[in-house]
């Protein structure tokens, strides 16, 4: 499904991803783990397609296109989702009205006919109950003003709402409560199918409790340094990153 190969981007002319190779396949859920400044959200925003990283060497293909070749609103039409770190906000425009949008021309590039109004509140409602979200946080201007948990569950309702292929969810367990933690990973495992795959960025062992993933990777300096199953989670959280760095460093003298 998605296939990096020597991947390295750059930023103001500081390299942040120095070669990263990775490939995910339908079905699976792989974790990016690693210390602050790694290069982890560089990359969830590079596959995004986020304009301002320069990306210097390297290829993304995703279902067989060339995914850095596309714009970003292509790469969200052919199924790629960014759950943002740090969702914004868009003042005067619901999130109602923003998905019904976003929704029907997702359905448009894929052949499909628009939702009418009721059809579209029927698929809002199956979808609110997923992530126990408010109706009233839908009617209000995207974001604005919604609390930090309030943002990741709607990032997660939007995700539910537009079924991608490929799900990045950028640290979106940081600011939820525990109640919140079980609800928003509860919505991404029941979008999961054998067509579907899903990279988890978090420095949290407990999100990964939830969302259980078939791959662990580690991040450090712009690589990846270190893959693993789910038990390399807990490894780390047991002994930090240092174990990591100084295998790093002495392979690299
Ligand atoms: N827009 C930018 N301008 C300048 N430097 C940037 C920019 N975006 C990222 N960087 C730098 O790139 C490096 C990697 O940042 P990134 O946010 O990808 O790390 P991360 O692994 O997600 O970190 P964290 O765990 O703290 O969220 C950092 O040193 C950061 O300062």
């Amino acid at each position: 499904m998605l296939s990096i190969k020597n991947l390295h981007a750059s930023i103001d002319g500081n390299e942040i991803l120095r070669g990263i190779n990775l490939e995910v396949k339908a079905g699976e859920v792989h974790a990016i783990m690693g210390p602050n400044g790694s290069g982890k959200s560089t990359l969830a925003s590079v596959l995004a397609g986020r304009e301002e990283y320069e990306i210097t060497e390297g290829e993304v293909v995703f279902q067989d296109k060339d995914l850095l070749d596309m714009a970003p609103e292509d790469r969200a039409r052919e199924g790629v989702f960014l759950a943002f770190q740090y969702p914004v906000e868009i003042p005067g425009v619901s999130t109602t009205n923003f998905l019904r949008t976003a929704v029907n021309q997702v359905r448009e590039y894929r052949g499909l006919e628009p939702l009418d109004a009721v059809k579209f509140l029927a698929l809002m409602k199956e979808k609110m109950k997923l992530v126990e979200i408010d109706q009233k946080l839908l009617s209000r201007s995207l974001n604005e003003g919604f609390s930090g948990g309030e943002k990741k569950r709607n990032e997660i309702f939007q995700m539910a709402m537009l079924e991608p292929t490929l799900s990045i969810l950028d640290e979106t367990d940081s600011g939820l409560d525990i109640d919140a933690l079980r609800i928003v990973s509860n919505g991404v495992n029941q979008l999961k199918s054998d067509k579907t795959a899903t990279i988890v960025v978090t420095h949290y062992q407990r999100l990964l409790d939830y969302i259980v993933p078939d791959y662990v990777h580690v991040l450090y300096k712009g690589r990846i340094v270190k893959s693993g199953s789910k038990e390399l989670a807990l490894e780390l959280e047991e002994k930090g990153y240092d174990w990591i760095k100084e295998e790093v460093e002495s392979a690299s003298v």
